[in-house]
């Protein structure tokens, strides 16, 4: 890389560098964020910097980029044979664990599929044909990105949605408020209530028939042991209406199409379902004969995704709890058996943090996430993990990687691992060698 790719490597990796020594002095991730999230010009160097190191200086010098790699990788899933080899594995699982599906298999998307793009800054993903893209990042890079803090957008929850895992003597049926609550950042809470599979009553016809607005022919996906917990038909009736390509298009603009100002709200195709649309705002409203030009995404609609990416977006975050929280967020936009795609960079040799990726495979099952492929490449690790259709068997995959994880003799570098959190966090290598990590190359 040449001076200039250097300096703006330098910026980026400055900026995760502060945060998380921020984060380490003052122990308070809300505060330490609150305050950068605020520091406008921080932000937009970082942006610049961002995209030119991505867009001049990355890609003359890779085999495989890290946007390659996540196209390739969502392709094997969804079109190669990914999809159904983790179906029979899944489903090979349960049967030797005496288990049944909370959800029904996915089938192949027959429409576009909605991706999301978390940390997006500037769309990487855009071109893709038959992706549909929603970017979200802090500070975009460009207008076809929507300004918004994953952190701390809310996600709206198909109705009826019970938190079956959460015991349900505690918790039985929580209120979007209250679930946003125990699934945020309060992880004392989480902890004393203890991750159990829970045996929600199974919904009778009458209160699925009564909960769903239309296309009562869903419930036969029902599994009729009772003993499972309730699949929730809703999950199929958004997959029935997602918006095609065409239609979302003036929404979510390509490169090539992007129009110089983008639609407000009113302008949205009528078709798209207002509960399962990402919520938009104009950034700047105090003038409203100008338009804006950038928009806010405040919420997102749950269980609505085929993919979601963090592509190099964990690193960017000080603390191993708002990690955690990011990939709890991505697990409830995704579909059943859709996948969550992550790059994290990395140009040491393929072990010399592999203990740190065993860790990250034990908290997402925790969280209910099987991992579907892993690779090692020359600037990353590259890593896709599928909403399970089981979550009690990703829990007995956890706790067989507990029991793994702390036999193992760990490195002295990583001895500060507590294992009590494991399932709530999620570390990097940087949180343990800050000083003589380099592990940031890209
Ligand atoms: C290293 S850049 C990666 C950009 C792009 N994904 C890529 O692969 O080139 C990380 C990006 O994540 C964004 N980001 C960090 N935390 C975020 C959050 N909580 N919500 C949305 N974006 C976030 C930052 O603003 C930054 O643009």
């Amino acid at each position: 890389m040449n001076a200039e790719g250097k300096r703006l490597a330098h910026i980026v990796k400055r900026t995760h560098k502060r945060l998380r020594r921020k984060y380490k002095e003052e122990r308070d991730e809300q505060t330490v964020w609150t305050e950068h999230i605020t520091k406008e010009e921080e932000l937009q160097c970082y942006s610049n910097s961002m995209v030119t190191l991505a867009t001049q200086h990355w890609p003359s010098q890779q085999v495989m980029s890290r946007v390659d790699w996540c196209y390739q990788a969502v392709c094997q899933y969804y079109q190669g044979d990914g999809l159904s080899q983790a179906n029979e594995k899944e489903a090979r699982k349960m049967s030797h664990l005496n288990l049944s599906p909370l959800y029904t298999s996915p089938q192949r998307p027959s429409t576009v599929l909605q991706v999301l793009d978390v940390g997006s800054c500037y769309n990487p993903f855009s071109h893709y044909p038959n992706w549909c893209v929603t970017a979200i990042d802090l500070y975009p890079a460009n207008k076809s990105v929507k300004k918004g803090d994953f952190l701390n957008i809310t996600i709206t929850e198909p109705h009826n949605k019970h938190l079956y895992y959460i015991d349900p003597e505690k918790i039985s049926t929580v209120t979007p408020e209250e679930e946003e609550k125990i699934m945020g950042s309060e992880f004392e809470d989480v902890k004393k209530i203890e991750y159990k599979i829970v045996k929600p009553v199974l919904p009778t016809k009458q209160n699925i028939v009564s909960e769903i607005p239309t296309k009562t022919e869903q419930p036969s996906v029902l599994p009729t042991n009772p003993n499972v917990a309730s699949v929730l038909p809703t999950e199929s009736i958004i997959a029935l209406e997602i918006p095609t390509k065409q239609n979302i298009a003036p929404v979510f603009p390509t490169k090539t199409e992007e129009p110089s100002v983008l639609p407000t709200k009113p302008e949205q195709p009528s078709e798209l379902p207002t509960t399962e649309e990402p919520s938009l705002l104009p950034t700047k409203t105090e003038h409203p004969s100008e338009l804006p030009t950038c928009q806010e995404i405040l919420t997102l609609p749950g269980s609505f995704y085929d993919v979601v990416i963090f592509s190099l977006l964990l690193e960017y975050l000080p603390s191993p709890g708002q990690r955690l929280a990011c990939c709890r967020k991505a697990y409830r936009v995704l579909k059943p058996g859709g996948i969550l795609a992550l790059i994290t960079p990395d140009s040491k040799h393929q072990n010399a943090n592999a203990h740190v990726y065993k860790l990250w495979k034990l908290s997402l099952s925790y969280l209910g996430f099987s991992r579907v492929k892993y690779q090692k490449c020359a600037h990353f690790h590259g890593l896709v993990f599928r909403k399970a259709l089981c979550f009690e068997a990703c829990l007995h995959d956890a706790a067989r990687l507990m029991q793994d994880v702390k036999g193992v003799q760990v490195k002295g570098k990583f001895a500060r691992i507590d294992y009590d959190k494991v399932k709530y966090e999620i570390y990097i290598p940087q949180d343990f060698n800050e000083d003589e990590s380099d592990s940031e190359k890209e």
